[in-house]
């Protein structure tokens, strides 16, 4: 059975509204835990459970559409990069069985409008903007945790255009699930600078924080927002930051006798999950920073070039076309 992973539960109240030491012994506690899982659970950080409840809602009323209807919000441009993909249209290797709608800052050409779903936009617009907040606020953390100065990110930021990620992981037998190559979301490290994750109380999110081979279970935990260091982040912390593997597969759950009895652990619940995903401004170029007596691990990359490389190596866009 698979272990607990290791992740540290963190309260963000201390850095919101605590003094300069609550706020600098806040960073401390999360670049320990992005330094070595490269993964948190943070509590009391602003955003209303109400809220998040909503948003799941949203995502219920959005998926329950035909898929016809789905389709007329189809992503297929990876420089807009927003809009709705089918369960099978992402291309990353292996076999994911879910389906996804992004959303985007600036401008969401593929949204359903307010006849459509009526409270749909200005929602997942209001929700987007506490998500950048709270994003934003890590950051800073971070920036504090290892003497950038608090505006550094800030500086890289400014025209950034994060993407919120709505996904459903339909039902579906574990079967076909568990085939070799498939998952409900196969192996990946996210690309960004770093994502908030929120999920529901199905399970089945695993991470291998020392990429042994190992996955462990990353459990929901009732008010809290996951946060996962992304591999833009580990380039510029020169790898002191962590962004590591993680996946979506069955639950480990245990099964009920009931539940094996008539056949209900042989299927898969629907999941929900919501990420956010942050990226600098795409002009800014990601360059290590490095300690003294230290060499770089990484090239300089341009933000804007390594999102849209990475976004249409994930998608197909041919074949969601
Ligand atoms: O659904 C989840 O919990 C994880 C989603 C994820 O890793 C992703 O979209 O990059
Ligand atoms: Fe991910």
């Amino acid at each position: 059975m698979t272990e607990t992973a290791d992740i540290a539960i963190v309260s963000f109240d201390r850095f919101i509204n605590g003094s300069d030491a609550d706020k600098r012994a806040v960073a401390k506690e999360l670049y320990d835990a992005f330094s070595t899982v490269g993964w948190v659970y943070l509590k009391d950080h602003g955003i209303p459970q109400s809220r998040v409840d909503e948003i799941f809602g949203l995502a219920k009323s959005f998926f329950a559409l035909p898929l016809s209807q789905k389709l007329s919000w189809k992503l297929s441009d990876p420089e807009v990069n927003q809009g709705y993909t089918a369960d099978g249209a992402e291309a990353n290797g292996g076999v994911d069985h879910k389906e996804c709608y992004e959303h985007r800052r600036f401008a969401n050409p593929s949204c359903p409008s307010s006849s459509d779903l009526p409270t749909f936009k200005p929602v997942l617009d209001d929700f987007y903007y506490q998500c950048l907040t709270l994003g934003l606020q890590v950051l800073k953390c971070l920036a504090i945790a290892m003497d950038l100065g608090e505006s550094f990110f800030e500086n890289i930021t400014t025209r950034a255009d994060p993407q919120l990620r709505l996904i459903h992981y339909p039902s579906i037998e574990k079967k076909v699930v568990e085939q070799e190559g498939h998952a409900r979301i196969i192996p990946h490290t996210d690309f960004g600078l770093c994502t908030l994750l929120f999920q529901d109380s199905v399970g089945g999110l695993e991470v291998d924080p020392f990429h042994t081979g190992e996955f462990k279970a990353a459990l929901p935990v009732e008010g809290t927002v996951l946060i996962n260091i992304a591999d833009l982040m580990m380039r510029l912390t020169n790898g002191r930051c962590r962004s590591t593997l993680h996946r979506v597969v069955s639950p480990k759950a245990k099964v009920t006798q009931e539940a094996k009895r008539d056949g209900r652990d042989e299927v898969l619940p629907a999941r929900y999950s919501i990420p956010f995903f942050i990226h600098p401004d795409p002009e800014a170029m990601i360059v290590p920073v490095l300690r003294e007596g230290e060499k770089a691990r990484y090239e300089a990359v341009n933000a804007g070039e390594w999102r849209v490389a990475n976004t249409m190596k994930n998608y197909s866009m041919e074949a969601a076309a």
